[in-house]
């Protein structure tokens, strides 16, 4: 280690605030097979891992190795518990994989840098201790010296108040696997972490998992470099997702009869394709995908290859039979339907139970908040087109009915609603995609951050560009541009902070019906466009026929359009107005209610 600051706060299997039993092992599988390209288990989708039994003790340094497309990724996914349709049984440290306890002692550094590019180094890792670390008393995170030590020790001391983008890909990652390390107090799992990383760096880095380690941290690193498989305690050789082997690598080397890691693997792969009956592949490597030949028998274990199992192909550990506790519900408390079918309960006996989470964290939803908005700073044309895009358009629109005043009369309340809506739902539903897209929402699922929190957390951001833009707007309309308004101008600019409101949370919500920017591009005009031609700003809705008056009243635009032209007509605030602004708050909610519901922690 290159500091005297311990980065290992939990010492690993001995977290603060959550008890733990010595004997339990950091992981353990039986039977594990994994579906992909699935919502749910056994519905579509194919088997990428094919029943996988093993068990990892604490404190190693466990090297996930095999070929490009073997399933390293998705077993270290299934570990953190971020994928779907695991079956089997699948534990860490005693919990079910994904368990909420786990949140608090798992880190995760996915293949990608999954990272704020618009936020510097420090500001990504002071985000991450903020929602990892909160509420963890005496936690050695807090102390001053603690994020220099972490950057000393990732190397990039001289790039801390460097913006992520503008750092190379190695770095990236380097910033990424600083952040896991804040997350993981018990375990770190770092899918190929040192990617990117210079001969020198990776030496170091290595020599840093080997002293976490020591610390009793348990590191699984998936790589298909041979080379990094030596630095590991123990291999688990995976190839077309089966167990090949496992064991430590001078028991591959033994086993195999061989002095290269590489060569035993292939080795490893000839004799059990052989044993299966097949043709040998031809001068396989580890990191080519050309190795054709699938492996149909069960895993060897390395460190008993003159067991009666025999050294190669032998069976796979007999699976135990699983307990049968019932599973809980998510500890979010919103069930999730992508979830597995669970196959035995989350707590091993003699370890205490989570502390109780509040449905909203005020520690991590301000953490959310104080990013969001600090990424918002940042990005000045978003900035620029959600505070002056409706002004803009609400003098264009003047402009226009520069010799009929009484069109503008009437259209422009109405459209001093509907601009901020539109605006704060395209900005917020870009902003939440980009968030997923990036993949720091999927690490943010497997930290102790909560939905709620992170949507509350979003919404109160965007409150404050939201709530200007309105202020701004109705002082134009109101003000400079004449609009004769009879009714309340202060109660006129509350409503247009509804509406604007309203335009984020409907965001929120939809962006989780977009895998991409394409999508969402998609599916943002055919949300906003309908509701903005049956609101009642291009024809009256009582002139509509009677189907779309209906449609136009189960879309929320319409109430914010009728408060806004009934605010603009007089002052009196009646049972009507009292509805749509009490429908507009609803939808709002609502909206809050379903994008909480649809940000899954799992994903196919
Ligand atoms: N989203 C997905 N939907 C369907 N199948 C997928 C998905 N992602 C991966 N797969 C499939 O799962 C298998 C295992 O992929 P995985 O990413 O786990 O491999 P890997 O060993 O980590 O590869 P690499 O070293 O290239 O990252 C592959 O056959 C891949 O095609």
């Amino acid at each position: 280690m290159h500091t005297d600051v311990n980065l290992s706060p939990g010492g690993g299997g001995a977290h603060a605030g959550i008890g733990m039993v010595s004997d339990v092992p950091a992981l353990q599988a039986i039977d594990v097979r994994i579906r992909r390209g699935t919502r749910r288990r056994g519905r579509g989708g194919h088997e990428v891992i094919h029943g996988m039994s093993f068990t990892i003790p604490s404190g190693r340094v466990v090297g996930v190795i095999g070929p490009s497309g073997s399933g390293k990724t998705t077993l270290l996914r299934a570990i953190v518990g971020v994928q779907s349709a695991v079956s089997g049984d699948l534990r860490v440290l005693g919990y079910t994989s994904g368990d909420a306890c786990l949140r608090r002692r798992v880190g995760y550094a996915t293949q990608s840098a999954s990272v704020y590019g618009d936020l510097t180094v420090l500001e990504n890792l002071r985000y991450f201790t903020e929602i990892m670390r909160a509420g963890i008393p005496g936690d050695p995170a807090w102390s001053p010296g603690y994020l220099d030590a972490l950057l000393t020790q990732v190397g990039l001391t001289e790039q801390a108040n460097l913006l992520v983008n503008q750092l190379s890909g190695g770095q990236r990652s380097r910033v990424s696997l600083a952040a896991a390390m804040i997350g993981g107090t018990d375990v770190l799992v770092l899918d190929e972490p040192t990617v990117g990383a210079d001969p020198l760096l990776r030496r170091r880095l290595w020599s840093d998992l080997r002293e976490l380690a020591r610390d009793g941290m348990t590191i699984f690193v998936s790589s298909h470099v041979m080379d990094e498989a030596a630095r590991c305690d123990h291999l688990l050789l995976i190839y077309s997702g089966r167990l090949l082997a496992q064991g430590t690598p001078s028991e591959l080397l033994a086993t195999t009869d061989c002095n290269d890691l590489e060569e035993g693997f292939v080795r490893l792969l000839e004799r059990s394709a052989a044993s299966a009956g097949q043709a040998s592949p031809t001068a396989p490597t580890t990191a080519a995908p050309t190795m054709t030949v699938p492996t149909t028998t069960g895993p060897t274990t390395l460190a008993s290859p003159a067991g009666p199992a025999g050294p190669l192909g032998g069976s796979p550990p007999v699976p135990q039979p699983a307990p049968t506790v019932p599973q809980p519900a998510p500890s979010d408390g919103v069930p999730d339907a992508a979830a597995p079918t669970p196959t035995a309960g989350p707590h091993p006996s003699g370890v205490a139970p989570c502390p109780a989470r509040r449905p909203v964290d005020a520690r991590r939803t301000g953490a959310t908040a104080g990013r969001v908005l600090r990424q918002l700073g940042r990005d000045r044309r978003t900035l620029a087109l959600v505070l002056l895009l409706p002004p803009v358009l609400l003098l264009t629109l003047r402009l226009l009915f520069h010799h009929s005043p009484a069109t503008f009369g009437r259209v422009g309340p109405a459209l001093l609603g509907i601009f901020p809506l539109m605006t704060m739902f395209f900005v917020t539903s870009v902003a939440m995609l980009r968030e997923r897209t990036s993949g720091t929402l999927e690490r943010l699922m497997t930290t102790p951050v909560g939905r709620s929190d992170l949507l509350v957390g979003y919404g109160l951001a965007f409150a404050v560009p939201a709530a200007t833009q309105a202020a701004l707007a109705t002082a134009l309309t109101v003000g400079p541009l004449g609009l004769d308004v009879r009714g309340s101008a202060s109660m006129l600019f509350v409503a247009a902070i509804l509406s604007s409101f309203l335009g984020t949370s409907l965001g929120l919500w939809m962006s989780a019906f977009a895998r991409t920017e394409f999508e969402a591009v998609q599916f943002i005009p055919a949300v906003l466009i309908p509701q903005f031609m049956l609101c009642g700003v291009l024809v009256p809705r009582h002139t509509m026929l009677p189907t779309l008056d209906t449609l136009s009243a189960l879309m929320p635009m319409t109430y914010v359009v009728d408060s806004m032209a009934q605010l603009s007509r007089s002052r009196a605030v009646d049972g009507r107005l009292a509805l749509d602004l009490g429908i507009v708050i609803c939808c709002t909610l609502a909206a809050l209610g379903l994008a909480a519901v649809t940000l899954r922690r799992q994903h196919p």
